[in-house]
């Protein structure tokens, strides 16, 4: 479904992605783990169109690179960003609804859903999103995201920095996104999150992938785990 074959990608003349292959297919769930500074949060943006890459990025058949990053989401991408990513003027609910494309057909996520899946942004439907706290703007951009119905998901650690109670509920959103056949790239720095959610996991370090198997074959791989996770 998404797949991704020798990409490179860099900021001015530093070369941060080398040869970069994947894929992800219908329903998946892929864990993209690495130290920081691996290059994950680059390979998102380049998949996103955010910043220049060389390679090919074939979603559906269709090569994205060179398209712009709103031609992307229309295609079907959505991205959720590392930094939380809300309008601070806008109540809850106004975040939510602008979450939603226009012209597009239904989407199959309702207020509803987002409400049961974070019962705190029902209580503060009407506050605005600039006075929640982060933990709650990171829930409400993952749910803006969804609104978009977006067939494959990018979602940059959406579990730093949160209470270990929000880190459970981010790890049942993770687990909902799957059971509704949504595709996820997860960029995940704990490893028992991944673990947990994840179909298969991915390692990168220094701009490659140095890994990929099961979440059961990278615990048994104590050399990718040491050198790699520095676990
Ligand atoms: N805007 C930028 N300009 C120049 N270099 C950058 C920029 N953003 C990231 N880099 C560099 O690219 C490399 C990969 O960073 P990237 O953010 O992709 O890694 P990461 O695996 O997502 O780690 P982290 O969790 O720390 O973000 C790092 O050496 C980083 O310093």
């Amino acid at each position: 479904m998404l797949q991704i074959q020798n990409l490179s990608a860099g900021y001015g003349k530093s070369r941060v992605l080398q040869d970069v292959s994947l894929q992800v297919g219908p329903g998946e769930l892929v864990a993209l783990l690495g130290r920081n500074g691996s290059g994950r949060s680059t390979l998102a943006k380049a998949i996103m169109g955010l910043v220049p890459a060389q390679g090919r990025v074939v979603w559906r058949g269709q090569q994205l690179l060179g398209r712009t990053t709103f031609e992307i989401a229309r295609a079907g991408l959505g991205y959720v960003p590392e930094s939380r990513d809300v309008f601070p003027d806008l109540t809850v609910t106004q975040n939510l609804l602008l979450g939603q494309k226009p012209g597009h057909a239904a989407s199959r996520w309702s207020m509803n859903d987002m409400f049961a899946l974070f019962p705190q942004l029902q209580q503060r439907a009407h506050v605005k999103a600039g006075v929640l706290s982060g933990g709650e703007q990171q829930m409400l951009t993952l749910c803006r995201t969804l609104m978009g119905n977006p067939e494959l998901i990018l979602i940059d650690e959406p579990t730093e920095g949160l209470a270990p109670q929000l880190v459970a509920q981010v790890a049942t959103f993770l687990g909902t996104l799957k059971a509704r056949g949504v595709s996820v790239l997860l960029i995940e720095q704990k490893l028992s999150i991944a673990l947990q959610v994840s179909n298969r996991c991915l390692v990168m370090g220094q701009g490659r992938v140095v890994f990929e198997g099961s979440p059961a074959t990278l615990l048994a791989n104590e050399v990718v785990c040491r050198e790699w996770l520095a676990l």
